[in-house]
């Protein structure tokens, strides 16, 4: 994806280029064993597999995609080391999201994300309790980047799943004061007003803005964004870094052709009622490798409409081999 260039923020440091989060980022699911466990073995295919069939290079762990709030403090530290042991030297970045109920809970993940060598870490906002304003999200992010102030901070904004509906440019006013780690967002929100006044924020800093919303990231891209991430980048992966290069190459035409298909795969799929149980399914069935069942209170689809969706996929975008 093409690299944007920033001019100098006056007296604040900008974010050197090489450390810039771009392209296409997996939101990973998270492998189980039939009974539930956690399917660690499977990671490093997992790896290869977006590497060779996806040329995806960055990956996305414990995020909405890989059930992060359903799996344990200690399961989430078991997925984030295997995942930065088995990418070493293979993908280019390791996101590893942090953000949980409790700011306890996100320090010692956030501690535990450097420990193991992760790239960078992202914090979703807490969701029983809310913060009641900006501010508040802020000393929130503050203290979980002070945890380890070393790795790079990604606020991830997720209104449809967190219910806060804060406007992020207000969240990013000042932030690199409180938060000095701070490089940039997931933003996983429709409001494009918002997002552009964010991308105007981080563009001069040389922070990255990652879009969250596959099914328009066409949308997203001419505003600035630096990147994506997503669950179908994980099986549509290819398809989606073509969609990208038409549109770096200014061929419109092609990449709204390509955008077209996947809001029409996604707008199938969710006539059947994807989720992301079904979405797991669809890249066990897409991936060949063992995804095993989402955690509860999730439940599988019947193999059926999973495999409906898969057909899709195949006509549609020439993914999920036969
Ligand atoms: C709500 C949700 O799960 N959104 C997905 C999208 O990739 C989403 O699956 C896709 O746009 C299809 O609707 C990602 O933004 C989630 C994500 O990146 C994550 O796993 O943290």
């Amino acid at each position: 994806m093409r690299q944007v260039t920033g001019s100098r923020v006056t007296g604040s440091k900008m974010c050197p280029e090489s450390e810039k989060i771009t392209g296409l980022i997996a939101a990973t699911f998270t492998p189980l064993t039939s009974d539930g466990e956690l399917n660690l073995e499977v990671i490093g295919q997992y790896v290869d597999f977006l590497l060779e069939k996806q040329s995806v290079r960055s990956v996305f762990v414990n995020g909405t995609t890989g059930e992060g709030c359903s799996l344990t403090l200690q399961e989430r530290k078991q997925l984030a080391e295997w995942w930065c042991r088995q990418a070493k030297g293979k993908l280019d970045k390791v996101i590893v999201h942090v953000g949980c109920l409790s700011v306890k809970d996100s320090q010692e993940l956030a501690r535990h994300a450097a420990s193991v060598g992760a790239d960078a870490i992202a914090v979703i906002s807490p969701s029983f309790f809310k913060p009641r304003n900006a501010e508040a999200l802020q000393m929130f992010l503050k203290d979980v980047g002070a945890a380890a102030p070393q790795l790079p901070l990604y606020y991830y904004h997720l209104p449809s799943m967190t219910g806060l509906n804060l406007n992020v440019r207000e969240v990013l006013e000042g932030i690199e004061k409180k938060v000095p780690s701070f490089r940039g967002l997931k933003f996983s929100g429709v409001d494009l007003r918002d997002l552009s006044q964010c991308v105007s924020y981080c563009r001069p800093r040389g922070w990255s803005v990652l879009y969250g919303v596959d099914e328009q990231l066409l949308g997203a891209l001419p505003l600035g964004v630096n990147g994506a991430v997503g669950s179908t980048y994980n099986y549509a992966g290819f398809f989606m870094n073509q969609m990208l290069s038409a549109f770096e190459k200014g061929d419109l035409n092609l990449a709204q052709s390509l955008q077209f298909k996947l809001q029409d795969v996604l707008t199938f799929a969710n006539s059947l009622g994807f989720d992301l149980a079904m979405n797991k399914q669809v890249m066990s069935l897409c991936s060949g490798l063992p995804m095993g069942p989402p955690r509860l209170p999730l439940l599988p689809w019947p193999s059926d409409s999973v495999q409906d969706v898969v057909k899709k996929l195949q006509q549609d975008l020439g993914a999920c081999p036969k």
